[in-house]
């Protein structure tokens, strides 16, 4: 894990800013070169569930803006109405092996990433964000929801459990207790009541709004020494990066045993026909 981000912490001191823009099919980066500050987003239609491809698309042009001089990163979507529906529940039914070991790498991939990215990180959640997408946000240092949305760690509600590192990330920013309430009920959470709990660290009344917020989150590092800001983002995830890279295959092998279990299968169809019944 420390190599993971010394290596990254030198890449901010050599590398010089310049404009940048790269869309893939799934994810656009673009870089504003006045701010510095590079803006990532999600675009799979209908609703940014997280497949493979996405994940993977994802996860590089994080690492890619690691050898980048940017100020800081936001992650969104470019849907109206959702930031991420979570994982992309047709990559769990059914599955073929191979395919799901694959996916739930990428997942793990994507996390550790994006946890531990040597650049400050935001969340604009600009539209409801359940289980995988409250994830990603949780794994970003900072987070600001447009109003009238949900988020949360829902799991329990499909009838699957939360590995111990969505949870270590609910735990590492609202409390114990409140983590055991929210993830063995499944709540989603609207915004408002998101940030009594400090689930999110403030609100906005718009995507706009929420992209000026990030900006002004950038802004208090503007005084701050990079390499002290990036060492002490490590000494406070660097147990619970480790506690993932140590148990990564583990982790992957409950998963795929978890996927063949025909309850969960079971339980997964019942809620795929429920999504679709819903129109
Ligand atoms: C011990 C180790 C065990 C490990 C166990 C595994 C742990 C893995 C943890 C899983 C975490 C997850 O992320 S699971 C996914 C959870 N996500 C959800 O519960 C969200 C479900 N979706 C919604 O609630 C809504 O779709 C929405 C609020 C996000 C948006 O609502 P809206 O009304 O705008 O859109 P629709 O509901 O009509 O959806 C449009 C379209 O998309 C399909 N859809 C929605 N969500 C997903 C999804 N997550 N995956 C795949 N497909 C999804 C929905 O069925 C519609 O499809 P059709 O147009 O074909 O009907």
């Amino acid at each position: 894990m420390a190599s993971r981000m010394f290596i990254r912490s030198k890449s901010i001191a050599f590398n010089t800013l310049r404009t940048y823009s790269s869309s893939t099919k799934l994810v656009d980066v673009s870089i504003n070169d006045k701010t510095g500050i590079a803006t990532v987003t999600m675009q799979r239609p209908p609703v940014n569930s997280l497949n493979l491809e996405l994940l993977t698309e994802l996860n590089g042009a994080l690492q890619d803006l690691g050898s980048k001089k940017i100020k800081g990163a936001i992650l969104t979507s470019s849907l109206k109405t959702i930031f991420s529906a979570g994982l992309d529940i047709l990559e769990m039914y059914k599955p073929k092996p191979e395919r799901a070991s694959a996916f739930w790498t990428s997942l793990q991939d994507t996390w550790l990433t994006l946890y531990s990215t040597p650049y400050p990180t935001v969340a604009a959640i600009n539209g409801h964000s359940p289980a995988g997408g409250c994830l990603l946000s949780l794994a970003c240092e900072y987070r600001i929801m447009v109003n009238n949305y949900t988020i949360g760690l829902n799991e329990t509600k499909l009838g699957i459990v939360a590995p111990f590192w969505f949870v270590a990330s609910m735990k590492n920013v609202i409390s114990h207790r409140e983590s055991e309430l929210a993830l063995t009920s499944g709540r989603l959470y609207k915004t408002d009541e998101a940030l009594k709990v400090g689930l999110i660290d403030e609100t906005a009344e718009n995507k706009d709004d929420a992209l000026a917020k990030a900006e002004k989150f950038f802004a208090r590092f503007d005084a701050v020494n990079p390499i002290a800001r990036l060492l002490t983002k490590q000494e406070l995830r660097g147990e619970t990066i480790k506690e993932l890279e140590d148990r990564k295959q583990e982790d992957l092998d409950r998963f795929v045993g978890f996927l063949m279990l025909p309850a969960v299968q079971k339980g997964l169809d019942v809620y795929l026909q429920a999504l679709k019944k819903k129109q």
